[in-house]
């Protein structure tokens, strides 16, 4: 698995969206999930047009939120589906083995589940509320990602989590110290002024543990 630092593109037009994605791979994003709720299939295919270029020039990773389909079309590098998305083992017979699938978890056995059915990362959450997404599954919070990877760890089940939900810079450190192997992030990368900074500070965190070791 790739960067520990994924971006889940926000915008309620092509347009902004593309800015804001545009900003974040400039600022050194290079993991870009688009996510564009309740659009026009007309509209997201636009836009997933336009990305793919975008995260080839940045040599980032491109994958489309919920939309399947799309990402096989417009051979995305892969597909984050929900609890209530196409099943991971239905996208992974559809999209093959080469392809990213990552899969939306509230608990341990939705990650369990997961991993039988051939989900490559996990987007564990959400930390905390969070107003970029509605309908929230229960709050985790630190003891929620202490306890499932604790469990995930007692079980040998080995695959990337990623936290998300409500993330913000301090609460990296804490994260990664319960197991997890990245964040996702929307709201704090596209309403930051400082953005290079913010993601330099992130992956700092992020990579603090590889610091370490290379510096020994
Ligand atoms: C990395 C990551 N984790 C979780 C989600 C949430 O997916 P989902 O539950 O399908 O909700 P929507 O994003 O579709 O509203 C995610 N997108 N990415
Ligand atoms: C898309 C998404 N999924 C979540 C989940 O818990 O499954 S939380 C979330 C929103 C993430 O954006 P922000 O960093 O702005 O909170
Ligand atoms: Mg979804």
């Amino acid at each position: 698995m790739s960067s520990k630092l994924q971006y889940i593109s926000q915008g309620e037009t092509i347009e902004k969206q593309l800015h804001n994605i545009h900003q974040a791979l400039d600022a050194g994003c290079n993991w870009v999930q688009m996510r564009f709720k309740d659009q026009t299939q007309k509209d997201t295919f636009a836009l997933a047009e336009a990305v793919k270029p975008l995260c080839e020039k940045y040599a980032a990773n491109f994958i489309v939120n919920d939309d399947l389909h799309l990402a096989k079309e417009i051979d995305a590098d892969g597909v984050h589906l929900g609890l209530t998305d196409t099943k991971i083992d239905e996208a992974r017979a559809f999209l093959g083995t080469s392809k990213i699938i990552g899969g939306t978890a509230n608990t341990f056995e939705d990650i369990e589940n997961h991993v039988k059915n051939g989900c490559d990362y996990i987007g564990l959450g959400p930390f905390r509320f969070t107003a970029t997404k509605e309908k929230l599954s229960p709050i985790l919070g630190l003891s929620g990602y202490f306890d499932i990877l604790q469990k995930l760890k007692k079980n040998k089940i080995e695959i990337p989590v990623y936290a998300i939900g409500g993330i913000t810079l301090r609460d990296v450190s804490p994260l990664m110290e319960t197991g997890i192997f990245g964040i996702a992030v929307s709201g704090i990368i596209t309403e930051s002024d400082e953005k290079e900074k913010l993601i330099q500070q992130l992956n700092e965190k992020l990579y603090a543990d590889l610091i370490v070791q290379n510096r020994r």
